[in-house]
Parts: structure tokens; sequence; C-alpha cells
């Protein structure tokens, strides 16, 4: 699915954060966000989920106009978003995490299992409770619960942050394989430059709510983001 920033301009009351921010990802096509903390990066996703409405511009998928759609249209249309925080519900165990999404959908049982597939860290836990799993299981639950709702969009909010080093690389060997998919269209919000970059075909760099700087992904790019967030 196609996702599309037309002038975006957003903010919070007054304060305007984000500034005519045009941005494309194609359709399969997977693009990271970097930037320093406060530059508009969740602002900006937000967005695009339907959380807060721009004061100008429009956000398309697929070239549908869904600037005035609530989150829960976006979501019906493909959307999937994955906020900062690893969240889920800490007193379900993850198979309840699990099932509370796939419930009521056709292909729930089938869905729960390719999503441990992707995750077979999970299998070992899913009588544990959501709230005992340390912050980089959460994380992998939080993108399964995520993913069993069949998304075409996956809008991924620092998946890696607060995480411990030693999962860090689980998490994102997860998150390449999903870029890599195809046929899911990814934006990744992320501070690990290096994986960011490994993980995507586009990057964007976003200061002060203005992008200042895009180019095509891969380790090559390092240093061209480096600088343009070092300014
Ligand atoms: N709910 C809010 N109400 C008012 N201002 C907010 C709110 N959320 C964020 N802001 C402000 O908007 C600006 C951009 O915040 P945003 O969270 O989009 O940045 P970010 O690039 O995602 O940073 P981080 O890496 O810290 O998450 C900051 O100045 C922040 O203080």
């Amino acid at each position: 699915m196609k996702l599309e920033f037309r002038d975006v301009s957003v903010g919070y009351g007054r304060t305007t954060v984000v500034h005519d921010i045009s941005l494309t990802v194609p359709s399969g096509g997977a693009a990271s966000l970097m930037g320093h903390n406060g530059a508009g990066k969740t602002t900006l996703l937000r967005a695009a989920v339907g959380l807060l409405v721009p004061r100008s511009g429009r956000v398309l998928l697929d070239d549908e106009d869904v600037t005035r759609l609530r989150p829960s249209q976006r979501v019906k249309r493909g959307l999937g978003y994955v906020p900062q925080g690893q969240q889920c519900f800490p007193q379900m165990t993850t198979r309840e995490n699990l099932r509370l999404v796939a419930d009521g959908r056709a292909r729930g049982p089938e869905l729960v299992k390719e999503v441990l597939d992707t995750f077979p860290a999970l299998t070992g836990l899913l009588d544990r409770r959501a709230g005992l799993l340390s912050g980089g299981q959460r994380q992998q639950l939080a993108i399964a619960r995520t993913l069993v709702t069949e998304p075409r969009l996956l809008i991924l909010d620092e998946p890696t942050e607060g995480i411990q080093p030693n999962v860090v690389n689980e998490i994102e060997q997860v998150i390449a394989r999903l870029a890599d998919r195809g046929d899911l269209t990814v934006l990744l919000v992320e501070q690990h430059v290096g994986f960011a970059l490994r993980a995507t075909d586009t990057y964007h760099v976003i200061e002060s709510g203005r992008i200042t700087s895009s180019g095509d992904g891969g380790a090559h790019a390092i240093d061209s983001v480096r600088a343009a967030m070092a300014v």
C-alpha cells in the first residue's frame, strides 16, 4: 500500500511541529525516518495514523485521501501501527494479547500461527503475562499483534528503543525481513542509523519538523545521514 504525505503541517495546540512535509513510500517499499529527539518524527507518524489531524496538507493511502478518516478506518484499509513503548495489555498473557486481535477474523488462528513463525521466541511465552516479559519480548509481541491484522502498510516508531542490546539484533532481523517481503510497505522511525539503512531502501532525515536530507538506503548512505544529523 502506498503512503503519501502532501505538504503536511501538523502540531499540538497552537504549535506547529511538522512543516510542509511531502514524502512518498511506494507500495512494497521501505523507508526510514531519522532525526534527533523532538524533531517531529512521532508527530508525522501520528498524522499518518490519524491520531493527529494536519492543519494543512493531505495524507493518502493508495491515492485515497484519508486525511479526515479516523484511525480505525485507516486500519480497515490496511494500516498497522506499532507505537513507541512496546504497548501490550500487561495483565493478559501473550496468547490472550494475540487472540484479542485475532478473534473475529476468519483467518484468526492461522494468523496467530503465522506470527509465531515470525517470532519463534514468543511460542514458549504464550502463557506468560505480557507485563512479565522482557522489553524485547514485549516489543516482539507488540509487532506480532499488529501483524495479526494483516497490514499492507506497517508503521513502526522506534522499535528498538529501550531494548537490551542482545535482543536488538533479533528485532532488527525481523523488521529487515518484513521490509524485504515486497507485499508490505514499511515506514520505520529508528535511532540506530546503521540498522535503519540496512533495513530500508530510502531514508529521510527530519530536523525541526522539516526534511533536510533524503536518499537511497544501504550501508553506503551512513556518512550522508550522519552528516545531515550533525547539522
Ligand atoms: N502531546 C504533545 N503535546 C504538545 N507537544 C508535543 C506533544 N508530543 C510532542 N510534542 C512536541 O512536539 C515536538 C516533536 O515531538 P515528536 O515526539 O514528534 O519528536 P520525535 O522526533 O518523535 O522525538 P523522539 O525521538 O523524542 O520521540 C517536541 O518539541 C515535543 O515536545
